[in-house]
Protein backbone atom coordinates (compact mmCIF):
# COMPACT_ATOMS: atom_id res chain seq x y z
CA UNK A 1 0.00 0.00 0.00
CA UNK A 2 2.28 2.88 0.90
CA UNK A 3 1.96 6.08 2.16
CA UNK A 4 -1.62 6.85 3.93
CA UNK A 5 -3.61 9.31 3.42
CA UNK A 6 -5.34 11.47 6.47
CA UNK A 7 -8.91 10.47 5.71
CA UNK A 8 -7.09 6.07 5.20
CA UNK A 9 -5.69 7.14 9.28
CA UNK A 10 -8.88 7.95 10.23
CA UNK A 11 -10.99 4.73 8.64
CA UNK A 12 -8.02 3.01 10.20
CA UNK A 13 -9.08 4.41 13.78
CA UNK A 14 -12.71 3.98 13.39
CA UNK A 15 -12.23 0.41 12.47
CA UNK A 16 -11.09 -0.65 15.58
CA UNK A 17 -12.56 -0.40 19.31
CA UNK A 18 -9.69 -0.04 22.07
CA UNK A 19 -9.95 -0.25 25.33
CA UNK A 20 -9.55 3.26 26.45
CA UNK A 21 -10.75 5.15 29.38
CA UNK A 22 -10.84 8.85 30.18
CA UNK A 23 -12.27 10.55 33.04
CA UNK A 24 -14.08 7.49 34.18
CA UNK A 25 -15.55 6.95 31.14
CA UNK A 26 -14.62 4.36 28.36
CA UNK A 27 -14.49 5.67 24.76
CA UNK A 28 -16.50 4.22 22.44
CA UNK A 29 -15.57 6.32 19.40
CA UNK A 30 -12.28 7.78 19.74
CA UNK A 31 -12.86 9.95 16.40
CA UNK A 32 -16.02 11.17 18.04
CA UNK A 33 -14.76 11.81 21.31
CA UNK A 34 -14.08 16.07 21.33
CA UNK A 35 -10.85 15.60 23.63
CA UNK A 36 -9.56 13.31 20.46
CA UNK A 37 -10.98 15.35 17.48
CA UNK A 38 -8.64 18.09 16.96
CA UNK A 39 -5.23 16.23 17.41
CA UNK A 40 -6.95 12.88 15.39
CA UNK A 41 -6.92 15.85 12.35
CA UNK A 42 -3.99 17.51 13.03
CA UNK A 43 -2.36 13.87 12.28
CA UNK A 44 -4.49 13.42 9.60
CA UNK A 45 -2.63 16.47 7.67
CA UNK A 46 0.64 15.19 7.97
CA UNK A 47 -0.59 11.84 6.54
CA UNK A 48 -1.96 14.42 3.66
CA UNK A 49 1.34 15.98 3.37
CA UNK A 50 2.86 12.74 1.72
CA UNK A 51 0.27 13.12 -0.96
CA UNK A 52 0.59 17.10 -1.28
CA UNK A 53 3.07 17.77 -3.85
CA UNK A 54 4.86 20.49 -2.07
CA UNK A 55 5.89 17.76 0.37
CA UNK A 56 5.66 14.61 -1.62
CA UNK A 57 9.07 14.55 -2.96
CA UNK A 58 11.11 15.66 -0.15
CA UNK A 59 9.60 13.71 2.75
CA UNK A 60 8.66 9.96 0.48
CA UNK A 61 11.09 7.81 -1.71
CA UNK A 62 10.13 4.78 -3.43
CA UNK A 63 10.98 1.59 -1.46
CA UNK A 64 13.56 -0.11 -3.64
CA UNK A 65 11.96 -3.47 -2.36
CA UNK A 66 8.42 -2.94 -3.32
CA UNK A 67 8.13 -0.13 -5.67
CA UNK A 68 5.40 1.75 -3.44
CA UNK A 69 6.12 5.30 -2.18
CA UNK A 70 6.96 5.26 1.49
CA UNK A 71 7.59 7.65 4.14
CA UNK A 72 11.43 8.76 4.25
CA UNK A 73 11.53 7.66 8.12
CA UNK A 74 11.48 4.08 6.69
CA UNK A 75 14.82 5.01 5.03
CA UNK A 76 18.11 3.50 5.72
CA UNK A 77 20.08 6.16 5.28
CA UNK A 78 23.30 5.22 3.61
CA UNK A 79 24.32 8.61 1.92
CA UNK A 80 24.56 12.22 3.14
CA UNK A 81 21.81 12.87 1.01
CA UNK A 82 19.57 10.21 2.50
CA UNK A 83 20.37 11.62 6.01
CA UNK A 84 19.21 14.82 4.56
CA UNK A 85 16.17 13.13 3.23
CA UNK A 86 14.95 12.00 6.94
CA UNK A 87 15.98 15.31 8.23
CA UNK A 88 13.48 16.59 5.60
CA UNK A 89 10.09 14.26 6.89
CA UNK A 90 11.07 15.73 10.87
CA UNK A 91 11.39 18.78 9.55
CA UNK A 92 8.35 18.78 7.84
CA UNK A 93 6.39 17.61 10.10
CA UNK A 94 7.61 19.67 13.45
CA UNK A 95 6.92 22.68 10.83
CA UNK A 96 3.37 22.02 10.98
CA UNK A 97 2.91 21.11 14.83
CA UNK A 98 5.67 24.05 15.71
CA UNK A 99 7.49 21.17 17.42
CA UNK A 100 3.92 20.97 19.69
CA UNK A 101 3.91 17.63 19.09
CA UNK A 102 6.51 14.91 20.13
CA UNK A 103 5.62 11.64 19.21
CA UNK A 104 4.17 12.24 15.43
CA UNK A 105 3.95 8.81 13.07
CA UNK A 106 7.65 9.75 12.22
CA UNK A 107 9.33 9.80 15.69
CA UNK A 108 8.51 5.71 15.98
CA UNK A 109 8.94 4.79 12.70
CA UNK A 110 12.39 5.64 13.39
CA UNK A 111 12.73 3.75 16.17
CA UNK A 112 11.42 0.82 14.05
CA UNK A 113 13.93 1.42 11.22
CA UNK A 114 17.08 1.28 13.52
CA UNK A 115 16.03 -1.82 15.01
CA UNK A 116 15.60 -3.14 11.57
CA UNK A 117 18.40 -1.64 10.32
CA UNK A 118 20.46 -3.73 13.37
CA UNK A 119 18.57 -6.53 13.60
CA UNK A 120 21.38 -8.58 13.33
CA UNK A 121 22.17 -7.72 17.52
CA UNK A 122 18.86 -9.92 17.87
CA UNK A 123 20.30 -12.34 15.82
CA UNK A 124 23.34 -13.43 17.94
CA UNK A 125 20.45 -14.12 21.18
CA UNK A 126 17.76 -15.54 18.53
CA UNK A 127 17.30 -15.34 14.82
CA UNK A 128 13.72 -15.43 15.31
CA UNK A 129 13.65 -12.25 17.01
CA UNK A 130 15.42 -10.51 14.27
CA UNK A 131 13.12 -12.06 11.28
CA UNK A 132 9.70 -10.50 13.18
CA UNK A 133 11.73 -7.07 13.49
CA UNK A 134 12.15 -7.22 10.36
CA UNK A 135 8.72 -8.51 9.17
CA UNK A 136 7.22 -6.24 11.39
CA UNK A 137 8.99 -2.90 10.10
CA UNK A 138 8.33 -3.86 6.42
CA UNK A 139 4.14 -4.29 7.65
CA UNK A 140 4.35 -0.71 9.15
CA UNK A 141 6.27 1.04 6.36
CA UNK A 142 3.91 -0.66 3.44
CA UNK A 143 0.49 -0.27 5.60
CA UNK A 144 2.02 3.47 7.08
CA UNK A 145 0.61 2.91 10.57
CA UNK A 146 1.12 5.09 13.60
CA UNK A 147 2.87 3.19 16.69
CA UNK A 148 2.85 4.87 20.10
CA UNK A 149 5.27 3.17 23.01
CA UNK A 150 5.47 2.43 26.37
CA UNK A 151 9.48 1.69 27.71
CA UNK A 152 9.41 2.52 31.30
CA UNK A 153 7.51 1.04 34.48
CA UNK A 154 5.24 2.75 36.28
CA UNK A 155 6.65 4.87 38.87
CA UNK A 156 5.91 2.43 42.05
CA UNK A 157 9.09 2.32 43.78
CA UNK A 158 12.01 3.14 41.71
CA UNK A 159 14.83 1.85 44.45
CA UNK A 160 13.68 -1.19 43.95
CA UNK A 161 14.21 -3.60 40.17
CA UNK A 162 11.11 -5.10 38.86
CA UNK A 163 11.19 -8.53 40.44
CA UNK A 164 10.93 -6.77 43.84
CA UNK A 165 7.88 -4.79 43.67
CA UNK A 166 5.07 -5.83 46.33
CA UNK A 167 3.63 -7.88 43.14
CA UNK A 168 4.65 -9.67 40.82
CA UNK A 169 2.85 -8.09 37.81
CA UNK A 170 3.24 -4.78 38.81
CA UNK A 171 5.86 -3.78 36.17
CA UNK A 172 4.77 -5.62 32.94
CA UNK A 173 5.87 -9.50 32.60
CA UNK A 174 5.81 -12.65 30.63
CA UNK A 175 3.31 -14.81 32.50
CA UNK A 176 3.05 -18.07 30.12
CA UNK A 177 4.14 -19.57 27.10
CA UNK A 178 1.07 -21.14 25.06
CA UNK A 179 1.31 -22.30 21.05
CA UNK A 180 -0.05 -18.90 20.00
CA UNK A 181 2.05 -16.75 21.68
CA UNK A 182 3.69 -15.08 25.30
CA UNK A 183 0.86 -14.26 27.80
CA UNK A 184 1.91 -11.13 29.37
CA UNK A 185 0.83 -8.79 32.60
CA UNK A 186 1.55 -5.64 34.17
CA UNK A 187 1.82 -1.45 33.22
CA UNK A 188 4.31 0.34 31.18
CA UNK A 189 3.74 4.13 30.74
CA UNK A 190 3.99 6.66 29.34
CA UNK A 191 2.34 5.80 25.96
CA UNK A 192 1.58 9.63 24.44
CA UNK A 193 -0.97 9.64 21.45
CA UNK A 194 -2.18 6.18 22.37
CA UNK A 195 -5.20 6.38 22.26
CA UNK A 196 -5.00 7.72 18.65
CA UNK A 197 -2.54 5.29 17.51
CA UNK A 198 -2.56 2.08 15.37
CA UNK A 199 -0.19 -0.17 17.42
CA UNK A 200 1.80 -0.54 20.09
CA UNK A 201 5.42 -1.20 20.50
CA UNK A 202 7.51 -1.94 24.36
CA UNK A 203 10.85 -2.12 24.61
CA UNK A 204 13.04 -0.78 27.76
CA UNK A 205 15.71 1.30 29.03
CA UNK A 206 18.52 -0.52 30.05
CA UNK A 207 18.81 -1.41 33.92
CA UNK A 208 17.86 -4.95 33.92
CA UNK A 209 19.03 -7.07 36.88
CA UNK A 210 19.35 -10.38 37.52
CA UNK A 211 16.00 -11.67 38.83
CA UNK A 212 14.37 -9.78 36.06
CA UNK A 213 14.02 -12.19 33.18
CA UNK A 214 10.47 -12.03 32.96
CA UNK A 215 10.46 -8.37 32.39
CA UNK A 216 12.84 -8.60 29.99
CA UNK A 217 10.60 -7.90 26.71
CA UNK A 218 10.30 -6.76 23.48
CA UNK A 219 7.21 -6.81 21.66
CA UNK A 220 4.86 -4.79 19.19
CA UNK A 221 0.72 -5.53 19.03
CA UNK A 222 -2.18 -3.83 17.91
CA UNK A 223 -3.75 -1.30 19.89
CA UNK A 224 -7.00 -2.77 20.02
CA UNK A 225 -5.57 -5.82 21.12
CA UNK A 226 -8.05 -7.55 23.59
CA UNK A 227 -6.73 -7.41 27.06
CA UNK A 228 -5.00 -3.91 26.49
CA UNK A 229 -6.53 -1.03 28.60
CA UNK A 230 -5.49 2.28 28.11
CA UNK A 231 -5.73 4.84 30.73
CA UNK A 232 -6.00 8.47 29.90
CA UNK A 233 -4.73 11.17 32.02
CA UNK A 234 -6.72 13.91 32.49
CA UNK A 235 -7.10 16.00 29.27
CA UNK A 236 -5.43 19.61 29.03
CA UNK A 237 -8.02 20.68 27.18
CA UNK A 238 -11.97 19.64 26.88
CA UNK A 239 -11.87 19.61 23.46
CA UNK A 240 -14.48 22.51 23.00
CA UNK A 241 -12.49 25.09 24.33
CA UNK A 242 -12.29 27.54 21.15
CA UNK A 243 -9.24 28.00 19.05
CA UNK A 244 -9.21 31.67 19.53
CA UNK A 245 -8.74 31.25 23.30
CA UNK A 246 -6.86 28.49 22.88
CA UNK A 247 -4.71 28.62 19.52
CA UNK A 248 -2.31 25.90 20.57
CA UNK A 249 -3.53 24.15 23.18
CA UNK A 250 -6.83 23.43 21.16
CA UNK A 251 -4.58 21.40 18.61
CA UNK A 252 -2.05 20.06 19.65
CA UNK A 253 -3.15 18.52 23.08
CA UNK A 254 -0.93 14.56 23.35
CA UNK A 255 -2.88 12.46 25.60
CA UNK A 256 -0.49 10.34 27.43
CA UNK A 257 -1.41 7.20 28.76
CA UNK A 258 -0.60 4.14 31.22
CA UNK A 259 -1.27 0.62 29.49
CA UNK A 260 -2.60 -1.88 31.13
CA UNK A 261 -2.13 -5.50 30.25
CA UNK A 262 -4.32 -8.12 31.88
CA UNK A 263 -3.26 -11.60 30.05
CA UNK A 264 -2.40 -10.11 26.91
CA UNK A 265 -1.42 -12.45 23.97
CA UNK A 266 1.30 -11.59 22.16
CA UNK A 267 1.81 -13.73 19.04
CA UNK A 268 5.17 -15.21 18.72
CA UNK A 269 5.76 -13.47 15.38
CA UNK A 270 5.92 -10.31 16.86
CA UNK A 271 7.94 -11.26 20.06
CA UNK A 272 11.42 -9.50 19.58
CA UNK A 273 13.07 -10.26 22.92
CA UNK A 274 11.86 -12.16 25.85
CA UNK A 275 13.42 -14.02 29.09
CA UNK A 276 16.95 -12.52 28.53
CA UNK A 277 18.43 -9.72 30.68
CA UNK A 278 21.90 -9.44 28.83
CA UNK A 279 20.01 -8.32 25.07
CA UNK A 280 17.44 -6.08 26.66
CA UNK A 281 19.86 -4.09 28.70
CA UNK A 282 21.88 -3.90 24.96
CA UNK A 283 19.29 -3.56 22.91
CA UNK A 284 18.98 0.91 23.80
CA UNK A 285 22.95 1.52 22.84
CA UNK A 286 23.28 -1.40 20.20
CA UNK A 287 20.71 -1.00 17.65
CA UNK A 288 20.67 3.11 17.49
CA UNK A 289 16.99 3.39 18.85
CA UNK A 290 18.31 5.86 21.16
CA UNK A 291 20.58 7.92 18.57
CA UNK A 292 18.81 7.33 15.69
CA UNK A 293 15.58 9.15 16.96
CA UNK A 294 17.71 11.46 18.60
CA UNK A 295 18.33 13.30 15.26
CA UNK A 296 14.09 13.40 14.71
CA UNK A 297 13.64 15.03 18.13
CA UNK A 298 16.68 16.88 17.95
CA UNK A 299 14.99 18.91 14.81
CA UNK A 300 11.68 18.70 16.25
CA UNK A 301 13.38 20.48 19.71
CA UNK A 302 15.14 22.93 17.81
CA UNK A 303 11.73 23.89 15.59
CA UNK A 304 10.30 24.01 19.28
CA UNK A 305 12.71 26.39 20.76
CA UNK A 306 12.99 28.53 17.62
CA UNK A 307 8.96 29.11 18.09
CA UNK A 308 9.47 30.33 21.53
CA UNK A 309 11.71 32.53 20.80
CA UNK A 310 9.93 34.01 18.45
CA UNK A 311 6.97 34.10 20.23
CA UNK A 312 9.01 35.71 23.02
CA UNK A 313 10.57 38.25 20.49
CA UNK A 314 7.01 38.87 18.80
CA UNK A 315 5.68 39.60 22.73
CA UNK A 316 8.73 42.28 23.44
CA UNK A 317 7.89 44.15 19.99
CA UNK A 318 4.17 44.18 20.06
CA UNK A 319 4.32 46.12 23.30
CA UNK A 320 7.47 47.92 22.84
CA UNK A 321 9.84 46.58 25.22
CA UNK A 322 12.14 45.64 23.33
CA UNK A 323 14.12 49.21 23.22
CA UNK A 324 14.96 47.99 27.04
CA UNK A 325 18.82 46.52 27.11
CA UNK A 326 17.75 43.95 30.14
CA UNK A 327 14.56 42.86 27.19
CA UNK A 328 17.07 43.13 24.67
CA UNK A 329 20.07 40.58 27.06
CA UNK A 330 17.27 38.08 27.50
CA UNK A 331 15.78 37.86 23.77
CA UNK A 332 19.74 37.83 22.98
CA UNK A 333 20.04 34.95 25.39
CA UNK A 334 17.31 33.02 23.78
CA UNK A 335 18.66 33.77 20.37
CA UNK A 336 21.98 32.78 21.18
CA UNK A 337 20.61 29.57 22.45
CA UNK A 338 18.93 28.87 19.41
CA UNK A 339 21.77 29.04 17.13
CA UNK A 340 23.46 26.93 19.75
CA UNK A 341 20.93 23.84 18.82
CA UNK A 342 20.97 24.86 15.18
CA UNK A 343 24.85 24.79 14.72
CA UNK A 344 24.76 21.21 17.01
CA UNK A 345 22.18 19.37 14.76
CA UNK A 346 24.22 20.66 11.50
CA UNK A 347 27.77 19.26 13.23
CA UNK A 348 25.70 16.14 13.71
CA UNK A 349 24.53 15.12 10.67
CA UNK A 350 28.47 16.59 9.02
CA UNK A 351 30.18 14.17 11.62
CA UNK A 352 27.92 11.23 11.50
CA UNK A 353 29.27 7.84 11.92
CA UNK A 354 29.16 4.87 9.25
CA UNK A 355 28.11 1.81 10.99
CA UNK A 356 29.71 -1.57 9.51
CA UNK A 357 26.22 -2.58 7.91
CA UNK A 358 27.18 1.27 5.43
CA UNK A 359 24.35 3.06 7.61
CA UNK A 360 24.88 6.68 8.69
CA UNK A 361 24.08 7.85 11.89
CA UNK A 362 24.48 11.40 13.35
CA UNK A 363 27.03 12.50 15.66
CA UNK A 364 26.54 10.78 18.94
CA UNK A 365 28.26 14.02 21.17
CA UNK A 366 26.43 16.56 19.21
CA UNK A 367 22.54 15.03 19.54
CA UNK A 368 23.05 13.98 22.69
CA UNK A 369 24.54 17.72 23.53
CA UNK A 370 21.28 19.20 22.21
CA UNK A 371 19.51 16.06 24.58
CA UNK A 372 21.31 17.74 27.23
CA UNK A 373 21.11 21.40 26.82
CA UNK A 374 16.85 21.23 25.86
CA UNK A 375 15.51 20.83 29.31
CA UNK A 376 17.35 23.63 30.18
CA UNK A 377 17.33 26.29 27.57
CA UNK A 378 13.29 25.25 26.47
CA UNK A 379 12.34 26.27 29.78
CA UNK A 380 14.35 29.10 29.82
CA UNK A 381 12.60 30.28 26.93
CA UNK A 382 9.30 29.67 28.21
CA UNK A 383 10.64 31.85 32.02
CA UNK A 384 11.36 34.78 29.37
CA UNK A 385 7.84 34.46 27.78
CA UNK A 386 6.62 34.91 31.38
CA UNK A 387 8.91 37.41 32.19
CA UNK A 388 8.56 39.75 28.84
CA UNK A 389 4.49 39.16 29.18
CA UNK A 390 4.61 39.87 32.79
CA UNK A 391 0.59 41.16 33.91
CA UNK A 392 -0.50 41.01 30.08
CA UNK A 393 -0.32 37.54 29.84
CA UNK A 394 -3.20 37.25 32.41
CA UNK A 395 -5.63 40.17 31.37
CA UNK A 396 -6.65 38.74 27.85
CA UNK A 397 -10.09 38.12 27.29
CA UNK A 398 -12.06 35.96 25.88
CA UNK A 399 -13.70 35.67 22.58
CA UNK A 400 -16.96 36.33 23.72
CA UNK A 401 -15.81 39.89 24.59
CA UNK A 402 -13.71 40.32 21.80
CA UNK A 403 -16.87 39.82 19.63
CA UNK A 404 -19.23 41.98 21.97
CA UNK A 405 -20.41 44.91 20.14
CA UNK A 406 -20.99 46.86 23.30
CA UNK A 407 -17.06 45.98 24.27
CA UNK A 408 -15.66 46.23 20.84
CA UNK A 409 -14.17 50.44 21.61
CA UNK A 410 -12.44 49.18 24.71
CA UNK A 411 -11.23 46.41 23.33
CA UNK A 412 -9.22 48.12 20.82
CA UNK A 413 -8.13 50.98 22.87
CA UNK A 414 -7.21 49.17 26.20
CA UNK A 415 -5.78 46.27 24.44
CA UNK A 416 -3.68 47.59 21.94
CA UNK A 417 -0.18 47.26 21.70
CA UNK A 418 2.86 49.77 20.67
CA UNK A 419 1.60 51.88 17.34
CA UNK A 420 0.46 49.48 14.31
CA UNK A 421 -0.53 46.95 16.78
CA UNK A 422 -4.49 46.77 17.28
CA UNK A 423 -6.00 45.46 20.34
CA UNK A 424 -7.26 42.26 18.15
CA UNK A 425 -3.54 41.29 17.20
CA UNK A 426 -1.81 41.74 20.71
CA UNK A 427 -4.99 39.68 22.31
CA UNK A 428 -4.57 36.72 19.95
CA UNK A 429 -0.23 36.88 20.42
CA UNK A 430 -0.65 37.22 23.96
CA UNK A 431 -3.35 33.98 24.05
CA UNK A 432 -0.83 32.32 22.07
CA UNK A 433 2.03 32.99 24.59
CA UNK A 434 -0.12 32.14 27.41
CA UNK A 435 -1.30 28.69 26.20
CA UNK A 436 2.43 28.34 25.95
CA UNK A 437 4.00 29.35 29.13
CA UNK A 438 0.95 29.49 31.15
CA UNK A 439 -2.20 26.94 30.39
CA UNK A 440 -1.62 22.85 32.01
CA UNK A 441 -1.16 22.59 28.03
CA UNK A 442 2.35 24.79 28.31
CA UNK A 443 3.47 23.14 31.52
CA UNK A 444 3.00 19.56 29.93
CA UNK A 445 5.10 21.01 26.77
CA UNK A 446 8.25 21.92 29.28
CA UNK A 447 7.48 18.56 30.83
CA UNK A 448 7.66 17.09 27.81
CA UNK A 449 11.28 18.70 26.93
CA UNK A 450 12.56 18.03 30.73
CA UNK A 451 11.56 13.86 30.68
CA UNK A 452 10.67 12.76 27.01
CA UNK A 453 13.82 10.94 26.37
CA UNK A 454 14.42 9.38 29.92
CA UNK A 455 15.60 11.25 33.05
CA UNK A 456 18.28 14.20 32.01
CA UNK A 457 20.13 13.71 35.00
CA UNK A 458 21.23 10.21 34.73
CA UNK A 459 21.42 10.83 30.85
CA UNK A 460 23.73 13.21 31.36
CA UNK A 461 26.14 11.24 33.57
CA UNK A 462 26.09 8.28 30.84
CA UNK A 463 27.12 11.14 28.59
CA UNK A 464 29.77 12.17 30.78
CA UNK A 465 31.29 8.40 31.33
CA UNK A 466 31.19 7.53 27.19
CA UNK A 467 33.12 11.05 26.59
CA UNK A 468 35.81 10.97 29.73
CA UNK A 469 36.53 7.37 27.13
CA UNK A 470 36.88 9.05 24.10
CA UNK A 471 38.62 11.78 25.31
CA UNK A 472 42.25 11.13 26.53
CA UNK A 473 42.96 15.06 28.19
CA UNK A 474 45.78 14.99 26.02
CA UNK A 475 46.40 18.62 26.57
CA UNK A 476 47.25 18.38 30.43
CA UNK A 477 49.63 15.89 29.88
CA UNK A 478 51.42 17.93 27.03
CA UNK A 479 51.66 20.75 29.65
CA UNK A 480 52.62 18.29 32.35
CA UNK A 481 55.31 16.92 30.37
CA UNK A 482 57.39 19.88 31.41
CA UNK A 483 57.91 17.82 34.81
CA UNK A 484 60.00 15.06 32.62
CA UNK A 485 63.01 17.17 32.44
CA UNK A 486 64.69 16.18 35.24
CA UNK A 487 66.50 19.52 36.23
CA UNK A 488 65.28 22.98 36.55
CA UNK A 489 68.28 23.97 33.65
CA UNK A 490 66.78 21.07 31.68
CA UNK A 491 63.35 22.64 32.13
CA UNK A 492 63.91 25.99 31.62
CA UNK A 493 64.82 24.73 27.68
CA UNK A 494 61.69 23.22 27.58
CA UNK A 495 60.33 26.12 28.19
C1 LIG B 1 5.08 14.60 28.55
C2 LIG B 1 5.80 13.30 28.54
C3 LIG B 1 5.60 12.40 27.49
C4 LIG B 1 6.24 11.17 27.48
N1 LIG B 1 6.01 10.29 26.46
C5 LIG B 1 6.49 9.03 26.55
C6 LIG B 1 6.14 8.05 25.56
O1 LIG B 1 5.47 8.34 24.57
N2 LIG B 1 6.57 6.78 25.76
C7 LIG B 1 7.34 6.44 26.83
O2 LIG B 1 7.67 5.26 26.96
N3 LIG B 1 7.70 7.35 27.76
C8 LIG B 1 7.30 8.62 27.63
N4 LIG B 1 7.64 9.54 28.60
C9 LIG B 1 8.25 9.02 29.84
C10 LIG B 1 9.69 9.31 29.98
O3 LIG B 1 10.41 8.30 29.33
C11 LIG B 1 9.97 9.33 31.50
O4 LIG B 1 9.28 10.41 32.08
C12 LIG B 1 11.43 9.42 31.79
O5 LIG B 1 12.06 8.25 31.35
C13 LIG B 1 11.70 9.57 33.28
O6 LIG B 1 11.08 8.51 33.98
P1 LIG B 1 10.05 8.80 35.15
O7 LIG B 1 9.13 9.85 34.68
O8 LIG B 1 9.47 7.51 35.57
O9 LIG B 1 10.93 9.42 36.29
P2 LIG B 1 11.73 8.60 37.41
O10 LIG B 1 12.68 7.66 36.75
O11 LIG B 1 10.79 7.98 38.37
O12 LIG B 1 12.54 9.75 38.12
C14 LIG B 1 11.96 10.60 39.12
C15 LIG B 1 13.07 11.40 39.80
O13 LIG B 1 13.93 10.54 40.55
C16 LIG B 1 15.27 10.57 40.07
N5 LIG B 1 15.72 9.17 39.95
C17 LIG B 1 14.93 8.08 39.72
N6 LIG B 1 15.68 6.97 39.63
C18 LIG B 1 16.95 7.34 39.80
C19 LIG B 1 18.20 6.65 39.79
N7 LIG B 1 18.26 5.33 39.60
N8 LIG B 1 19.32 7.36 39.96
C20 LIG B 1 19.28 8.69 40.15
N9 LIG B 1 18.12 9.42 40.17
C21 LIG B 1 16.98 8.75 39.99
C22 LIG B 1 15.20 11.24 38.70
O14 LIG B 1 16.39 11.99 38.42
C23 LIG B 1 13.97 12.12 38.82
O15 LIG B 1 14.33 13.36 39.35
C24 LIG B 1 7.07 10.81 28.58
C25 LIG B 1 7.29 11.71 29.63
C26 LIG B 1 6.67 12.94 29.61
C27 LIG B 1 6.93 13.89 30.75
Amino acid sequence: MGIRTGDQYIRGLKSRQPEIWLQGKKVTKVCEEAVFRQPIHEIAKLYDMQHDEKYQAKITHICQETGERVNNAFLVAKTPEELQAKRAIYEAYAEATFGLMGRTPDFLNIVLTSLYSNASFLEKYNPQWAENVKNYYKYVRDQDLFLTHAIINPQNDRSKSSHEQNDVYTHLGAVEETPEGLIVKGAKMLATLAPITDEVIIYSFPGFKPGDERYALAFAIPIDTPGLRIICREPMQDGNRSVYDHPLASRFEEMDAVLVFNDVLVPWERLFLYNNVEAANLLYPKTGIGQQPAHQTGVRGLLKLQFATEVAMRLADSIGVDVYPNVQNILGELAQSLESVRALLRTAELEYETLPSGELMPGYVQLETIRGLLPKLYPRAIEVIQIIGAGGLLMSPTDSDMEHSELAADMEKYYAGRDGISGTDRVRLFKLAWDLCGEAFGQRLLQYERYYTGDPVRKLAIFYNNYKKSHACTMVDDALSVFAAKSASQREQVL
